[in-house]
């Protein structure tokens, strides 16, 4: 049976609204101590692309981005972008094969996965933000000597093949992101990499894992927190068991849970745990397709997703 809306009483409805007003007042309150602690600090946010898959959550990741920027916090987006370099991939007849959960990078698709990374998701997040104001600049791993990569094979039962232009960071220059953090700016931070052999830049240019990226760029940027927004609700400890998600764990027991890993975890959490042991003294995992995500995880008590912290007491 249906029934027509009714008009509440007068008194009902007023003491309703009131009562959210009270819940979302008391939201932001809860805020208060955790923008106390973080503001004046960089926070790396790595935004991957399975996380971007509507207008509606991008925007909603644009604006946390520049709210965490006007309560004082200084933010650092470094992004993905897998299933938009294998769409255009496909679109200029070109296969994605992936060995070890990288893409093995011809010479032909590395030139798409640089215009893909830099031209085109990098450039949408740009502009996503700074229609809020003129705060985002993008920055790829060549500008200014930010990063620093070498050639990177991947074991394929016990063998190491060679899989194209993929690199490993073996070197971060945070310079030219703290000038802009400096000038009041978004670093927006696309990771292609110039490639380096014996110390010497040989001229290529290769793909670099983000997860990667991201944890070397905040454990080099001296960060108070990485936070990896994906497309699962955290670290499931059996995955796709639902009920063992992971809220929080230390670096010892995530070293012992890695290798039983499937791929697409494996470098966010091998992230995660570079920037714990390189000092940052919180890295999360958390599921990007829900709205405002990042915002729940930084600036709330209860927190969401998976947080990794060096030892068991820190945080
Ligand atoms: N133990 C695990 N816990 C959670 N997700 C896992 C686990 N093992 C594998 N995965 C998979 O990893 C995926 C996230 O990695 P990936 O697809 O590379 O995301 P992104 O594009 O955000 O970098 C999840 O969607 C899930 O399918
Ligand atoms: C070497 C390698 O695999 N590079 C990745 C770079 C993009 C990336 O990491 O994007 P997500 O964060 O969205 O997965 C690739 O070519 O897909």
């Amino acid at each position: 049976m249906t029934h027509a809306p009714v008009a509440a009483e007068p008194e009902e409805s007023a003491s309703a609204v009131l009562a959210a007003a009270v819940e979302r007042a008391a939201s932001l309150v809860e805020a208060l101590p955790w923008i106390q602690r973080f503001a004046g600090t960089t926070v790396v946010l790595k935004y991957g692309g399975n996380a971007m898959v509507s207008d509606e959550l991008r925007q909603a990741f644009a604006e946390d981005v520049v709210f965490l920027h006007h309560v004082g916090i200084r933010p650092v987006v470094v992004h993905g972008g897998g299933p938009q370099i294998t769409a255009m991939l496909e679109r200029v007849g070109l296969a994605s094969e992936f060995r070890g959960g990288h893409r093995v990078t011809s010479p032909e698709a590395m030139d798409v996965i640089r215009m893909v990374l830099a031209g085109q998701v990098g450039r949408d997040l740009i502009g996503l933000v700074n229609r809020h104001g003129p705060y985002a600049v993008g920055l790829s791993g060549e500008d200014a000597g930010l990063l620093r990569a070498e050639r990177r094979g991947v074991l394929v039962d016990g063998v190491l093949e060679d899989i194209g232009l993929v690199g490993e960071v073996t070197g971060v220059r945070p310079e030219p992101v703290l000038d802009l953090l400096a000038a009041g700016r978004i670093p927006v931070i696309s990771t292609v990499a110039p490639e380096f052999r014996d110390g010497e830049p040989t001229g290529a240019v290769l793909n670099v894992n983000a997860d990667t990226a991201a944890g070397a760029i905040a454990a080099a940027l001296g960060a108070s927190r990485l936070v990896v927004l994906t497309d699962v609700e955290g670290l499931y400890a059996d995955w796709p068991d639902k009920s063992s998600l992971v809220t929080r764990i230390a670096a010892p027991r995530l070293r012992e849970l890695l290798p039983g890993l499937a791929s697409g975890m494996i470098p966010k959490m091998e992230a995660c745990l570079f920037a714990v042991e390189q000092g940052v003294p919180g890295a999360s995992i958390v599921d990007g397709r829900a709205p405002h995500s990042m915002l729940v995880e930084l600036l709330s008590d209860a927190g969401i997703g998976t947080q990794v912290t060096l030892t068991e007491e820190s945080a």
